[in-house]
């Protein structure tokens, strides 16, 4: 049955569909070491002032700021010892970065600027110091209390050594979903092993499985079925009962042998659409299972499987991880590049700089949609709405990166 192009969803349609079916796969809570790359999902807050005491900055002496130029040592103020004190304004500690500034000081003259005879520190001739100089004050960076992350971002080191500074030794993190990709045909054989004329290897699910794993998507389990409807019933089946979300590649367009929207319905998968109005990706399926599963089900041609899943799939994951909705780049075309009047076009392109130091794109359209061969020289796509003509160069759009 032919579906009009008025029946096709749009690209924001499908968008809007898949997003308000995208649910939450919960919290684990992890040991720090086991944190990173995860996104947080929960607001972590300062545990103490920062820093916790006015903070020595550099090697030197700590003194009272005033006239007096030479200094009798009495003792050091090491950087993990209890505060001590000045006795005298014309005393002075040594002290080590680090250190808790001793009470009754409040300035460090580096060593660098002083001269010293036996139990003796001088100001070198012609240095003043600044008062309060080389002291970093307490909760100067945050105080108790203070939120320093909120839910939604990915884990990097330096989210990570906060939340080591403040004492998380375990943190709440987003659940990573259990993932089950699957590609349907005959004519796919593994990387490994023979190859007839008529086969192609399976390239599909490793560029699928590498888009998640490079955005902390780790828990992911690959399957094929064969062109046949059974086969392809207890694959999906098996996949259902184990996994959150099926990402499925192959099977979904015209031909008789693409089993899998039967498949699904079969399986009681609620279908929430078929075919997207866009080049390359238009037969894309997406539904839902009976226990929630979600259920992406992209084209077969290698192109429009990776296009479909890092303009869907990888964002409707990352926002049901709660991820802060990964940014948008909006690029500047550095050529022309033809619209199609009912379709969107997704066209791979690469990266680069102009000479103001601006993001821009050299298109590098694929000849068709199984043209994965080039891909690997690009660094993304730019999505383009329909149109007539062309977008020119110097037309501003938004870029999604491999
Ligand atoms: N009569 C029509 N034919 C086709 C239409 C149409 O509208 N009318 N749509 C075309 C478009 S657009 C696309 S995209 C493809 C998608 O078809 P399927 O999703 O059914 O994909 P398959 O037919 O199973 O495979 C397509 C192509 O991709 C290769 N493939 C599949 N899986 C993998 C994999 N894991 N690794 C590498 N390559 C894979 C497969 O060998 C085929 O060459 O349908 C058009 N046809
Ligand atoms: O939709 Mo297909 O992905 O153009 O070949
Ligand atoms: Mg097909």
């Amino acid at each position: 049955m032919c579906r009009s192009m008025a029946e096709l969803s749009s690209v924001a349609q499908a968008e809007t569909m898949i997003r308000q079916n995208v649910g939450d796969f919960g919290v684990d809570k992890v040991l720090l070491g086991q944190a990173s790359g995860r996104i947080l999902r929960q607001r972590v807050m300062a545990e103490r002032d920062q820093p916790p005491y006015d903070r020595v900055m550099m090697d030197g002496i700590a003194i009272r700021h005033g006239d007096v130029r030479s200094f009798h040592i009495h003792g050091t103020q090491r950087a993990g010892a209890p505060v001590g004190r000045l006795v005298a304004d014309d005393s002075c500690l040594n002290v080590t970065t680090g250190a808790i500034l001793p009470e009754g000081s409040d300035t460090v003259v580096p060593i660098e600027r002083l001269s010293q005879q036996n139990d003796q520190f001088s100001l070198e001739p012609g240095y003043t110091p600044e008062a309060g100089q080389f002291v970093h004050a307490r909760a100067s960076d945050c105080r108790t209390g203070d939120v320093l992350l909120e839910p939604g971002i990915r884990l990097n080191a330096p989210a990570l050594a906060v939340l080591a500074a403040n004492g998380y030794a375990r943190v709440e993190v987003a659940r990573s979903p259990s993932i089950g990709i699957l590609s349907t045909g005959d004519e796919l054989v593994p990387v490994e092993g023979p190859v007839q004329e008529w086969e192609i290897r399976r390239s599909n699910e490793q560029a699928l499985a590498g888009a998640l794993r490079t955005r902390g998507l780790t828990d992911i389990h690959i399957d094929w079925a064969g062109d046949d409807l059974d086969d392809t019933i207890r694959a999906l089946e098996k996949a259902l009962s184990v996994h959150d979300v099926l990402i499925l590649s192959g099977g979904v367009s015209m031909g008789s042998f693409d089993y899998v929207p039967r498949a699904l319905e079969r399986l009681g998968v609620e279908r929430i659409f078929h075919k997207i109005a866009q080049r390359p990706g238009k037969p894309m399926w997406f539904g839902i299972g009976r226990q929630g599963q979600r259920i992406f089900a992209l084209p077969g041609n290698p192109v429009s499987a990776l296009t479909c899943c890092m303009r869907y799939v990888v964002p409707s994951l990352l926002t049901a991880m709660g991820a802060r909705t990964p940014e948008r780049f909006t690029v500047m075309l550095d050529a022309a590049i033809p619209l199609i009047p009912t379709l969107a076009r997704f066209v791979p392109v690469r990266l680069r700089h102009d000479a103001r130091g601006c993001a821009c794109v050299s298109p590098q359209p694929a000849s068709t949609s199984g043209d994965f061969s080039h891909l690997a020289t690009t660094d993304g796509f730019v999505e383009l709405p329909p149109g007539e003509g062309s977008a020119s160069a110097g037309t501003a759009a938004v870029f999604h990166g491999w």
